[in-house]
């Protein structure tokens, strides 16, 4: 039996990860496969039932707390394909079981699967299930973002706001901002800030 094909769409916040999965979603589709999107049931930021891109563009899209396999209400027998987004997020503590292991699963009984998530915090740090589905990939798009400061190509993830003593917090660009390397501030929230008044 054929194998299924792992590709991965990470990258800095604002960069269409979340785009390239809807439009991945849409071309399976319209080759006659079944296909379904999955989504961390804890980001219920726009909408609980949907994968919503900043630009406003959605599809329906089951929220999980875990991986479910293959015959699952959610992955039926059947699928040709899962997407999943915010693969960074499918980790301990907001989220029970591998996904790895899982998606190992899927791949193993010829599924199809796409995920999208996040390469970095926005302290540079990696984020392990992005790190490991990368490794396991077929394909690994690194997408980028613009810089808020320059214009220029960004792989950054800046953090202009919140709670800067939190790895994970749920915004858009309320909190956040795609930056190139010369215009990333690591460690600080407030040195961001001038960034732009400038
Ligand atoms: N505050 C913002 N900063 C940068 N891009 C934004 C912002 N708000 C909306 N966008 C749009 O978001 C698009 C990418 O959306 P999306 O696919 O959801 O990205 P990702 O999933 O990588 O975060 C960009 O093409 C841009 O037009
Ligand atoms: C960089 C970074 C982001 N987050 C949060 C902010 C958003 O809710 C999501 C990323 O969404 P997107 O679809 O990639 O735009 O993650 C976080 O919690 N911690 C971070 O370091």
């Amino acid at each position: 039996m054929a194998r299924g094909q792992l590709t991965v769409f990470c990258g800095p916040m604002f960069a269409g990860k979340s785009t390239a999965l809807l439009e991945q979603a849409a071309h399976a589709r319209a080759r006659g496969l079944r296909a379904r999107l999955l989504k961390p049931a804890f980001d219920t930021r726009r909408g609980a039932g949907r994968l919503t891109t900043h630009d406003g563009l959605s599809m329906e899209a089951a929220p999980v707390a875990t991986l479910p396999g293959l015959g699952s209400p959610e992955i039926p027998h059947g699928t040709g394909t899962v997407l999943l987004d915010e693969i960074q997020f499918m980790e301990s503590p907001s989220f029970d079981g591998d996904v790895v292991e899982g998606i190992r699963a899927l791949l193993l009984a010829g599924v199809d699967v796409t995920a999208g998530g996040l390469d970095m915090d926005w302290q540079g740090r990696p984020f392990r299930t992005t790190g490991m589905l990368c490794a396991m990939a077929t394909s690994v798009t690194k997408l980028r973002a613009r810089c808020a400061v320059c214009g220029a190509p960004a792989t950054m993830t800046q953090k202009t706001g919140g709670d800067a003593g939190r790895a994970v917090e749920l915004g858009a660009g309320d909190l956040y901002q795609a930056r190139c390397g010369t215009h990333w501030r690591p460690f600080s929230c407030e040195a961001a800030q001038g960034d732009l008044a400038a």
